[in-house]
């Protein structure tokens, strides 16, 4: 915790929207949206003073009626909105689509967090790689078990037999702020250092819970936060909401990657009141 008091600032009195960074969100395609609706949603919460969906799905609907705030738009006039951090993958696809918007994303000179069908697409192109390790911005990795043996070339379960090892590998391969999710999640940087985050519970084994948490980190991101401290906060937090969900009842079963936000929202909040 020592590490992010330093950016747990109360927001100041003459804030403006503007002041607190621009999130995007580049992903959900056909049949997927639901997973770059809850990573926007997450952003929004967390502090972004505005927060930008490309969706990939020529079908998506207009607005997020449960969150109205949130600006919907195409993926072309995501990439041209006024951004101070992305995230790419929440539910993108591996179409040549996807691909060539993760290409112009990577291109872009800001924060950029890579997850879910992002990394596939990373793990499948050797092209894709070199783009990535030659930006100047921050990357940030985000993989689950499966998605990080196929960045690695090997099985899930070589991954799991030394998680510490598999997340500085992938930090120090592809020059990025890797976690490696799952229980006890590990943040790698690429300069070797290594941690192992404590919070959270089995509730989080749950379809969106990953979205989440990129939203969580895209958000910070957007508001200046560096690349480390934004992951190592982000991924904390997630836990803790989730453990407080729990402690009030809401799970481990049957609890809801959206129902974390709001509690992660509150944490947030009195982190920065407590001054950590
Ligand atoms: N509401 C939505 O639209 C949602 C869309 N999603 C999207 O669905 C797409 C596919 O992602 P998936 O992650 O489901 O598919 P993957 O095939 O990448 O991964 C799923 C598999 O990974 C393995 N795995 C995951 N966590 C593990 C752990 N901690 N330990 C061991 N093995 C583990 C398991 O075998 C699991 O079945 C992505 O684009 C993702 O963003 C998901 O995020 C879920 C919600
Ligand atoms: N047993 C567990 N204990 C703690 N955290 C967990 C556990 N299972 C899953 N998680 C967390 O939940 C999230 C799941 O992310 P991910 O696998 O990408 O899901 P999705 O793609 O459905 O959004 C990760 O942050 C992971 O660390």
């Amino acid at each position: 915790m020592d590490l992010l008091l330093d950016h747990l600032r109360p927001r100041a009195r003459n804030s403006h929207k503007g002041s607190n960074g621009g999130a995007g969100i580049l992903g959900g395609a056909a049949s997927m949206v639901g997973a770059a609706f809850l990573a926007g949603r997450a952003a929004l919460r967390l502090g972004s003073g505005r927060v930008y969906l490309g969706l990939l799905d020529g079908q998506a609907p207009a607005i997020d009626p449960l969150q109205p705030e949130l600006m919907l738009r195409q993926p072309e006039s995501l990439l041209a909105a006024p951004l101070t951090a992305l995230a790419c993958g929440p539910g993108m696809g591996s179409g040549d689509d996807a691909r060539e918007w993760l290409r112009r994303a990577c291109s872009l000179p800001l924060p950029l967090l890579l997850d879910a069908d992002a990394l596939n697409l990373l793990a499948g192109e050797s092209g894709l790689r070199q783009e990535v390790l030659a930006r100047a911005a921050p990357t940030l990795l985000s993989p689950h078990p499966s998605e990080a043996a196929r960045l690695l070339d090997c099985s899930t379960a070589c991954v799991q037999d030394d998680r510490p090892r598999a997340a500085r590998e992938l930090a120090a391969r592809y020059g990025a702020v890797t976690v490696l999710k799952g229980c006890g999640s590990i943040v790698a940087a690429p300069g070797g250092e290594w941690f192992v985050n404590t919070s959270g519970n089995p509730g989080l084994a749950t379809a969106g819970t990953g979205d989440v948490l990129s939203g969580f980190i895209v958000a910070l991101l957007a508001q200046g936060w560096p690349a480390l401290e934004a992951m190592l906060a982000a991924v904390h937090l997630h836990g803790v909401a989730a453990d407080e969900r729990v402690a009030a009842g809401s799970g481990p079963i049957g609890l809801t990657a959206g129902e974390i936000i709001d509690s992660a929202r509150a944490a947030f909040n009195r982190w920065v009141a407590r001054g950590r």
